[in-house]
């Protein structure tokens, strides 16, 4: 099948499938943006750190966090890990490929449509919550550590989600587990392993195109030492910086939904370098497909009524909105 043997090759020139439209600055000429940096370390109790998280993602859709309890050492391997995947020969990793019309595993995603350019990378994608729903023929078991690590890295970020959505939740005088409640047990979370290959022409191509995540929140890993990730606000594109071992966190479309619109989902994309291959790790928190996605009730009331009707999210239909160009708050908005 076409999903791996469609992956960019580092150093080439794009072909005309990759080139987006119009002229574009070179993306490392963007301004730099500057986003709340916030300390989740001691969040466990109401603080004013609570209201700090509430205003960087009302007013950016983002912020970066440090002290999230994730060791150093720790995400240096992670990211080592899924390099040497990348680095494996073909042959190799097709082991792991994404099937024709499926979701998980190794691939290049499919061609929007005729007229949209192709992204310049390639994804490892893994449902990794809960761990019933795993499907590990797509888990890489080659470097031989992949699983375990993975596995340990979806604990520790259920915690960093469940320390955020608390005091989110406590900032607009919810109860603590208003959010997580609401998305239903199991909530659910993929990984989507992100490998851009290098190109000499930055400018041309997309290493992710610009979109919404329809996540509750996304826990975004960059790599080390290349920026790539790039947001718009107020019209206007940014370079997010790269702060070495925090963590991005992005407001989703649904939380935007199960917030009434306190939150706005951010509009982001993933750009590429010229020299050096770049690789991100982004954990996608979703509530459960049986739950559905609506307003919490105490947000919803005569003055603000509700601005989206129930909607039912699978990630699994993530290409069927990408082909469409729909977005799910499209779908969500009354
Ligand atoms: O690679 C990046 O910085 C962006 C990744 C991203 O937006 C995603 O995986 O949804
Ligand atoms: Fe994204």
């Amino acid at each position: 099948m076409e999903a791996v043997k469609e992956i960019p090759i580092s150093g080439r020139n794009p072909e005309a499938k990759y080139i987006r439209e119009g002229h574009h600055e070179h993306p490392s000429l963007l301004p730099l943006i500057d986003i709340p940096i916030i300390d989740i370390g001691q969040l466990t109790a109401p603080s004013e750190a609570d209201q700090k998280i509430r205003s960087a993602l009302s007013t950016h859709g983002c912020m970066i966090v440090t002290n999230h309890g994730v060791e150093s050492w720790f995400l240096d391997k992670l990211r080592m890990l899924f390099k040497q995947f990348v680095a494996l020969p073909e042959e190799e990793k097709l082991k792991w490929k994404r099937e024709v019309d499926g979701f998980e595993g190794y691939g290049s995603d499919p061609a929007p449509n005729d007229f949209l350019a192709r992204d310049w990378g390639a994804r490892l994608r893994i449902t990794i919550r809960p761990e019933e729903f795993r499907q590990l023929k797509y888990w890489p078991e080659n470097p031989p550590e992949f699983r375990e690590v993975v596995d340990e890295y979806s604990s520790k970020v259920v915690t960093v989600y469940e320390v955020i959505l608390k005091a989110l939740a406590r900032s607009m005088n919810l109860k603590e587990t208003s959010f997580l409640h609401k998305m239903g047990e199991p909530w659910i979370m993929y990984a989507r392993f992100n490998f851009y290959p290098s190109c000499p022409r930055p400018d041309l191509v997309f290493g992710l195109k610009p979109h919404f995540d329809s996540t509750v929140l996304t826990v975004l890993l960059q790599d080390k030492e290349l920026e790539g990730l790039q947001i718009l606000k107020d019209g206007q594109w940014f370079r997010v910086p790269i702060v070495p071992d925090a963590l991005v966190i992005n407001v989703g479309e649904q939380l935007e939904i199960l917030s009434n619109g306190e939150f706005k989902s951010l509009y982001h994309r993933g750009m590429v370098d010229s020299e050096r291959e770049r690789v991100s790790l982004a954990v996608l928190s979703l509530s459960n497909p049986q739950s559905g996605v609506e307003p919490i009730e105490e947000l919803v009331n005569e003055e603000r009524p509700s601005l989206y009707r129930k909607v039912i999210y699978e990630e699994t239909t993530h290409f069927d909105y990408y082909k469409s160009g729909r977005t799910l708050i499209d779908d969500a908005r009354v």
